[in-house]
């Protein structure tokens, strides 16, 4: 993608060496470096570096706020989003939902972290916007890749890290490497202390927690009727209410108002105020309907299958998920585990299974239960969706996971409509 910059020795600067001419500049990555020779071969009007052009999108007129983490980033962006904005603070949002500013959809989901000039795109638009917070998500991909090279950090945060993404990174220890190499240099930061896999430079660290000493600690809290939780900061109490569910977004939560408080320097109480007007995300622990109870969620990690279902497991439940194909194989048989060892009853499905065969996937999630005979084998998802609320009984609740709000499945190539939410209220209208 060429972008327009005025009053610049070049009209235009890009990533893409196939895009360079003699009006045209090409930003130097630490992704496209070996198109540097094709660049130069095409005549780029010069060669330039993601330090020269940061200034010209305004990187430096704007705090950027940076989130990593294996779950949760979509959610503490989001909470983050919300409070700066109720707080009357100009902002602007970018994640696997999208672009968003000032409390507009400025474009629809891409990738979790776009590339570097898509990147620093939106951050001239939210510029523009009078916009003084830039939120995004970093994923681990990007952290890689390096597309956020360039940016200075106002905070950078990590949620926690568990297992995802071994399809790229090969060994959990190289993931664990990649998601603390974010946290490296001396800027502001924002760790979850109870994340025992965290490592960081503890220059100018500042920390959250509910079970170890933090900067930001969770010293009580409820999740009766919502969440209510009181955190402790320099001796003083702070007391949040949530109309979310689940000990995770305690976590979220937590690290959202940290954030705000560490950016804007705006008083802690008026910030913790503020948590009450999030209502949370689409598609994570989604009541689609309350009787009988149906709840979707994108929970596609070992971890936040566990952490949704022992949200819930004061109840008795169905659980219906699959795994995406052309993703992390390794975390399939324990995604099985986990839903066996939390679910009244099993139903397994597909999610997306791109170029896969969901039978195989299937088989690598039964790999992983002791009693896979046990398990409703239905690779159809809407059939699956369907048996599970027709097997459902009493109080019992059903819970749909792995595609919260996305909106298609993606069998190979192709995207086909199809949003757990809206299947999942038709088949109940049929009843
Ligand atoms: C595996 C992966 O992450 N691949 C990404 C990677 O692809 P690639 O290395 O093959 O790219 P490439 O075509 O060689 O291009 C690399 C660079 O060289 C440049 N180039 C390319 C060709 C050329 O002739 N000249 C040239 O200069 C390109 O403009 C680009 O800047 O770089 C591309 C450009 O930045 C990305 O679009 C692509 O993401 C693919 C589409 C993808 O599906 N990525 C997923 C797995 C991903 O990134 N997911 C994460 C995590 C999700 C989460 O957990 O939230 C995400 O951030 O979304
Ligand atoms: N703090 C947390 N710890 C563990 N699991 C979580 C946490 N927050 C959310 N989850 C689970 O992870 C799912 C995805 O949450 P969210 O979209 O916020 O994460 P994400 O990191 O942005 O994911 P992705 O990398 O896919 O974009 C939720 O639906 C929930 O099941
Ligand atoms: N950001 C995650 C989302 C996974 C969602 C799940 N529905 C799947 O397709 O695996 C990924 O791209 O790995
Ligand atoms: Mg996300």
């Amino acid at each position: 993608m060429k972008i327009a910059l005025p009053d610049q020795p070049f009209r235009f600067v890009t990533e893409n060496s196939a895009e360079c001419d003699a009006e045209t500049a090409f930003v130097l990555t630490g992704l496209n470096r070996r198109y540097l020779d094709d660049a130069k071969a095409r005549g780029a009007h010069s060669i330039i570096s993601p330090a020269d052009v940061a200034p010209l999108f305004g990187l430096d007129r704007i705090n950027v706020i940076g989130i990593t983490g294996t779950n949760g980033k979509t959610t503490t962006a989001s909470a983050i989003y919300s409070i700066l904005l109720d707080l009357g603070h100009k902002a602007a949002m970018q994640g696997t939902r999208g672009f968003f500013m000032n409390d507009t959809v400025v474009e629809g989901k891409s990738l979790t972290t776009p590339t570097l000039l898509e990147t620093y795109r939106h951050i001239y638009q939210a510029v523009a916007a009078g916009c003084e917070y830039f939120v995004m998500e970093v994923s681990s991909h990007a952290i890689v890749q390096a597309r956020a090279e360039g940016i200075d950090f106002a905070l950078k945060i990590l949620t926690n890290i568990t297992q995802d993404h071994l399809d790229y990174h090969e060994t959990l220890e190289e993931y664990v490497r990649v998601k603390n190499s974010f946290f490296a240099d001396e800027g502001k930061k924002l760790i979850n202390k109870d994340e025992a896999k965290a490592d960081f430079n503890i220059k100018n660290a500042f920390t959250y927690g509910a079970e170890n000493p933090a900067t930001y600690k969770v010293v009580a809290y409820s999740l009766n009727d919502g969440i209510s939780a009181v955190v402790q900061h320099f001796g003083k109490i702070h007391t949040f209410h949530s109309p979310m569910h689940g000990f995770f977004n305690v976590y979220n939560l937590t690290a959202a108002v940290a954030a705000v408080h560490l950016v804007t320097g705006d008083d802690l109480e008026a910030v913790c105020d503020a948590v009450g007007g999030f209502a949370g995300v689409s598609g994570r622990m989604e009541v689609v309907s309350e009787s009988p109870l149906v709840i979707v969620d994108f929970a596609h990690t070992p971890d936040g299958m566990a952490q949704v279902l022992n949200a819930l497991k004061e109840k008795e439940m169905l659980v219906v998920f699959g795994a995406g194909g052309d993703r992390d194989r390794s975390k399939r048989p324990l995604m099985g585990r986990v839903a066996e060892n939390l679910a009244k009853k099993v139903f397994v499905t597909s999610d997306n299974p791109r170029s896969e065969d969901p039978d195989a996937i299937i088989a690598d999630i039964l790999g992983g239960m002791t009693y896979p005979e046990k398990a409703v084998v239905e690779p159809n998802r809407k059939a699956a969706i369907a048996m599970a609320l027709s097997a459902r009984s009493g109080d019992e609740v059903v819970v749909v996971l792995g595609k919260g709000d996305e909106q298609y499945q993606i069998i190979y190539d192709k995207q086909f409509p199809f949003d757990d939410r809206e299947v999942i209220r038709s088949l109940l209208s049929e009843v």
